[in-house]
């Protein structure tokens, strides 16, 4: 796939007997981003479970890096009962990224003075500021968000955005799913909901 971090050829995602969308090309380098937009059930998530590679494709061709992060609505999957250090520390062995960079993480999304609060005691925005610090820690080189800014404050959703850029710069690429409006400068738009 070159040098592309992901790579869509000729897809179609057909769901519960709708067609969501066909024939989706998309091609992501380094610094490059995707965002995609449409109503509810118009298929966001879907695209963004196809290039995590945790749905097929109805058809079509799929590569992405191998570095690759997820951020969804379901996947956090934070232990409630562990603080936030903890819980991100779990995942920085899963990802084998340094435990400095879960502390660096949780001060670029406001959250290093929560450290030694249980996840259980978060609120909505905070756990996502949370999931964010995951995706921040991991060091994939491609980041798959969806929906990153439900229950984010407008500050958070800057910081968000801000993080995007800066993953971008050091050479990341993000394909982006959102309802909601989000700044992603020169983001190759990606619009669903036209397919039936
Ligand atoms: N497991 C499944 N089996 C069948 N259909 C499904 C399944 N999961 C989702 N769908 C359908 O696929 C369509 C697209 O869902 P998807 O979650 O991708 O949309 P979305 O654009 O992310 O929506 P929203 O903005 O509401 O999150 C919906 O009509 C949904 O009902």
């Amino acid at each position: 796939m070159t040098d592309a971090l992901l790579h869509l050829r000729g897809v179609d995602c057909v769901r519960g007997g709708r067609t969501l969308f066909e024939g989706l090309v998309l091609d992501l380098a380094p610094g490059e981003a995707a965002l995609a937009t449409g109503p509810n059930g118009a298929g966001k998530s879907s695209l963004i479970r196809i290039a995590a590679g945790l749905l097929p494709p109805t058809a079509g061709n799929v590569a992405a890096s191998a570095r690759r992060a997820l951020m969804a609505a379901e996947a956090p999957a934070l232990d409630p009962e562990l603080t936030i250090a903890r819980a991100l520390g779990f995942w920085a062995r899963i990802d084998g990224v340094a435990g400095d960079r879960v502390a660096e993480a949780l001060e670029i999304v406001g959250l290093d003075h929560l450290s030694a609060v249980p996840v259980r005691l978060l609120s909505t925005g905070q756990r996502r500021r949370v999931a964010l610090a995951r995706v921040i820690a991991g060091g994939a080189a491609l980041w798959l968000l969806d929906e990153p800014g439900n229950g984010l404050d407008t500050t958070s959703v800057a910081v968000l955005e801000s993080v995007i850029a800066r993953h971008r710069e050091q050479g990341g690429a993000v394909l982006l799913a959102t309802h909601l409006p989000i700044a992603l400068p020169e983001a190759k738009p990606i619009v669903l909901g036209a397919a039936r």
